[in-house]
């Protein structure tokens, strides 16, 4: 039974899903060198945002097929070293936005009142209702910073409470925005011109102090801000001082630079600041789905099955990878095929999608190609998640074309790889929607299923040579299973295909090709 750690704490829900195909062990708030420890037992690692997974954590688990990240950020782990290592990251992408963005709106509405101050003013005995007149939302202007999902629902309903709305992302079209009521601005514009700023975007190289002193000195001085994103969007030393300095009015934060928050100037704010201790997505509800989204990815993946969140896959969501299976199988068997033809040192490899095949999108069968391409060096280290990176760490070239109008078959695939043993090309296509024939080998029409063990042999098309072939091959005790030519024109240049029973012995393709006629052998093993 594969074994499943659970390092954070997430909800039952998850653990019962988990439990039903695997050992499922809890143990949070394990220390770095204990989870590199106990990591290598484990198939799976399941986690919120507490347990950094390092690439010295993701190093030690050599066993880890999938991590799943109950919530939506990855940043706590180090997804290029998971994809180096072939291992799937999952996430949640919309368990928790509901939750996440009901916060934000509960921190502008807490900014804006002084909630948590009054609440603690008179929880000490204090009745002090004049320190606490606060300021209404309605008809001001909110700034969302990144219209994604907690950013949208943020406007939504914001839009139902009376505010204004400007946004800055520069990935959502201005007719989206503009569905939501929101004008799209650049981002000097909306600091300008926000009475409140509302950040939803991802933690990048990009985004890392976006909001920096500069930015908050473009800011109203009436303006409030609000984190419920990411920390270290915001420079936190930069706007502590702006806070004191009367710059900005009022910041409410969920997320920090350093998480638990280190004693920083932001604890000392009074009721300027609104601080939460990363509570965005802690709600029953967003907790229930997380958990049982990301469990159910796990679950999948533990059983050969794909997940549909995962991070770092491009262009696989299960949906795309269930309706072009057939068209990826016969991608992979095709790149295993020629791989192994041109040999190893592959530097090239170019794929062409033809006829009706030219309409699917290039990007999962270039996957699947380099897969197959790999595979026969790399055996099941080379999977899905990591065959665009091997490919591309081992210098390997990729050309995709399409060509709607080469009509041979309704659709066709064309690979040509360039290798250690030269350039050599092969075509495939699916029979009845499912079953792969080979129709093309090195630009010579054949029609073979590709078969476990196959050889090839290019030679001049001359009385005798078959049956020369078929004695070798019977001296050697390999039976031959079924034997197709191919060829141009009458006693030029053709191809032999034979599928054989057994792995060709030690030898034999260097008698093969001392046959007259046979100027090039070549087996394949798939
Ligand atoms: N505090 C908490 O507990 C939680 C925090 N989050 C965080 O909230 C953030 C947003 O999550 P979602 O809305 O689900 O993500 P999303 O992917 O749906 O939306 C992010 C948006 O940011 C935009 N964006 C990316 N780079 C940008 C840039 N440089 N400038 C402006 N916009 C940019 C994207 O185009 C996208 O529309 C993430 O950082 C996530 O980790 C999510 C859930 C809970
Ligand atoms: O797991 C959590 O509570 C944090 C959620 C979060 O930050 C996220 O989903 O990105």
């Amino acid at each position: 039974m594969p074994k499943v750690l659970v390092s954070d704490p997430v909800d039952q829900a998850g653990i019962d899903i988990l439990s039903q195909v695997a050992q499922v062990d809890v143990r949070t708030s394990l220390p770095l060198e204990e989870l590199v420890k106990v990591v290598p037992d484990y198939d799976a690692l399941m986690i919120r945002s507490g347990t950094k997974v390092t690439a010295e954590v993701i190093e030690a688990g050599r066993n880890l097929k999938i991590i799943g990240r109950a919530g939506v950020g990855v940043d706590n782990v180090d997804v290029p070293a998971a994809t180096r290592r072939g291992i799937v990251v999952v996430n949640s992408p919309e368990g928790n936005t509901i939750a996440a963005a009901e916060h934000a709106l509960a921190m502008m509405l807490s900014l804006s009142r002084y909630i948590p101050s009054a609440d603690q003013s008179v929880k000490s005995g204090e009745w002090n209702r004049k320190a606490f007149t606060g300021v209404e939302v309605y008809k001001k202007t909110l700034g969302v910073v990144g219209l994604g999902k907690i950013g949208s629902h943020v406007a939504t309903v914001a839009r139902a409470m009376g505010m204004r709305l400007l946004a800055f992302d520069p990935y959502i079209s201005s007719e989206r925005a503009e569905e939501l009521g929101c004008r799209l601005v650049d981002l000097d514009l909306l600091l300008q011109e926000a009475d409140y700023i509302t950040l939803h975007i991802p933690k990048t190289p990009d985004t890392t102090h976006l909001i920096n002193a500069e930015a908050l000195a473009k800011m109203k001085p009436t303006a409030r801000i609000v984190n419920c994103a990411r920390g270290g969007i915001i420079d936190e030393a930069a706007l502590a001082t702006a806070l004191e300095q009367g710059v900005i009015a009022g910041a409410a934060l969920d997320v920090y630079e350093q998480e638990p928050l280190a004693e920083t100037g932001l604890r000392s704010l009074g009721k300027a600041a609104v601080l939460t201790p990363h509570l965005g997505a802690s709600t029953a509800e967003a907790q229930v789905n997380v958990a049982i989204d990301v469990a159910e990815q796990i679950r999948d993946v533990l059983l050969g099955l794909p997940a549909r969140s995962a991070v770092n896959i491009p262009g696989l969501r299960p949906d795309i990878l269930e309706r072009l299976r057939p068209y990826l199988q016969l991608a992979e068997t095709l790149g295993n095929f020629v791989g192994q033809l041109a040999g190893g040192r592959i530097e090239q490899l170019h794929i062409r999608l033809q006829g009706d095949l030219a309409e699917i999108d290039t990007k999962p069968i270039v996957i699947a190609a380099l897969k197959g391409l790999l595979s026969h060096a790399l055996q099941e280290r080379v999977n899905y998640v990591n065959a665009s990176l091997e490919a591309k760490e081992r210098g390997i070239h990729v050309i995709e074309t399409r060509d709607s109008e080469i009509k041979d078959y309704t659709g066709s695939l064309y690979l040509s790889a360039k290798g250690s043993l030269g350039t050599h090309s092969v075509t495939g296509v699916l029979l009845g929607g499912t079953e792969i024939r080979i129709t093309d080998m090195d630009n010579f029409p054949i029609n073979v299923p590709p078969t476990k063990y196959m050889l090839f042999t290019l030679h001049r098309d001359m009385p005798g040579i078959i049956g020369k072939i078929g004695s070798l091959l019977g001296s050697f005790n390999v039976n031959i299973a079924s034997m197709q030519v191919g060829r141009k024109i009458v006693r030029g240049d053709a191809v032999m295909v034979l599928s054989i029973d057994d792995p060709l012995p030690e030898g034999i393709l260097a008698e093969i090709t001392k046959v007259p006629g046979i100027r090039e052998a070549y087996t394949v093993a798939l």
